[in-house]
């Protein structure tokens, strides 16, 4: 089987939401290849906190009895509940026993964006937080039926993307695709970004261990990278209130240019340009952040949205392949 669904962009491109089938019902997602766990908001949800959300009934699926979960994120969110077998669809693609995690509790982020009824990892089950057993993704679970095992994400700034499951769509991209290879140790789709460089001309230095996460809305980098684009930036500081760099929204940010696998992809400083700070509109928060107390650098939505990406399972060693859009 092969399948493409849409990624529907939230204000600002905070994240993007693609519509799943769970069990009877229709619900809006979040695709995240930096997460393990397919959870999602259910009639089991304390009403308090799933008011204006798309639920689950977990009626129509096998009860895992004994089988919980509870998920933290790197940005403070979580949630946490119980485990469901039932049949999920994406895009025409079918699981027919994946595991649904149903939540009994979410945290205040997911209470409040009512656009997104859950999340659908797919990163490596190997980080899947069910117990007493980790559970499949969704992409683990038909893996096999695909007819390539590999998916795509092609997302867009502004605008409904796509992510295609069991094929490659080379009217999504331009030019050739450049591969790395993923070390799967920590369970991301990690690997290693090589130079850089800010505005234009050659890159030089190194980003180094990255991971590709559509569920991260931002880029998170080495702090002396960082530095190297905001010095090009002249309204720009580093604001603790915020928590990162800002910037006048007036002022026209540099590209940000990265070398992977030998091919240099550039991100435009218009894509790079996040969102205001408050309702005036006068400063703006960069896309481009830095990574400390991560560990990792993460290549997030404001990367993605300006390259076709290759989730590769065909071989031994998985694999990302990078395009130009
Ligand atoms: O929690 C992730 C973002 O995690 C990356 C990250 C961002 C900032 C500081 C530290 C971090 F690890 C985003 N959520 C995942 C699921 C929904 C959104």
């Amino acid at each position: 089987q092969s399948g493409e669904v849409a990624a529907n962009p939230e204000q600002y491109d905070e994240s993007y939401l693609c519509p799943v089938q769970v069990g009877q019902t229709t619900l809006n997602l979040d695709f995240d290849t930096g997460s393990a766990d397919l959870w999602v908001f259910s009639t089991l949800t304390p009403k308090s906190e799933s008011t204006g959300h798309s639920l689950y009934n977990p009626s129509t699926g096998t009860k895992k009895s004994g089988y919980t979960w509870d998920i933290s994120y790197g940005d403070g969110s979580g949630a946490s509940g119980t485990v469901y077998a039932d049949k999920v669809v994406v895009g025409g693609v079918t699981a027919t026993s994946q595991a649904v995690e149903a939540a009994t509790s979410v945290s205040s982020q997911f209470e409040q964006d009512t656009d997104n009824d859950g999340l659908l990892g797919l990163a490596f089950s190997s980080i899947n937080t069910v117990e007493p057993q980790a559970q499949k993704t969704f992409f683990d679970s038909v893996k096999g039926s695909l007819a390539k095992p590999l998916f795509t994400a092609d997302l867009k700034k502004g605008a409904a993307g796509t992510y295609d499951f069991g094929y490659i769509d080379s009217s999504k991209y331009t030019g050739s695709i450049s591969y790395v290879n993923v070390n799967t140790a920590n369970g991301f789709w990690e690997f290693t970004a090589s130079g850089y460089a800010v505005g234009s001309g050659s890159v030089s230095g190194s980003v180094g261990d990255a991971i590709a996460d559509t569920g991260t809305t931002l880029m998170y980098l080495p702090t002396t990278v960082v530095q190297a684009y905001y010095n090009k930036v002249d309204s720009a500081d580093y604001d603790s209130n915020q928590g990162g760099y800002t910037y006048d929204c007036s002022e026209n940010l540099p590209n940000f240019l990265i070398s992977l696998g030998g091919k240099t992809f550039t991100v435009s400083g218009t894509d790079i340009n996040f969102a205001p700070v408050d309702s005036s509109g006068e400063t703006c928060f960069g896309g481009i952040q830095e990574n400390t107390g991560i560990g990792m650098s993460i290549l997030g939505d404001i990367f993605l949205k300006s390259v076709f990406v290759v989730f590769d399972q065909t071989q031994s060693t998985p694999r990302l392949g990078f395009a130009a859009q």
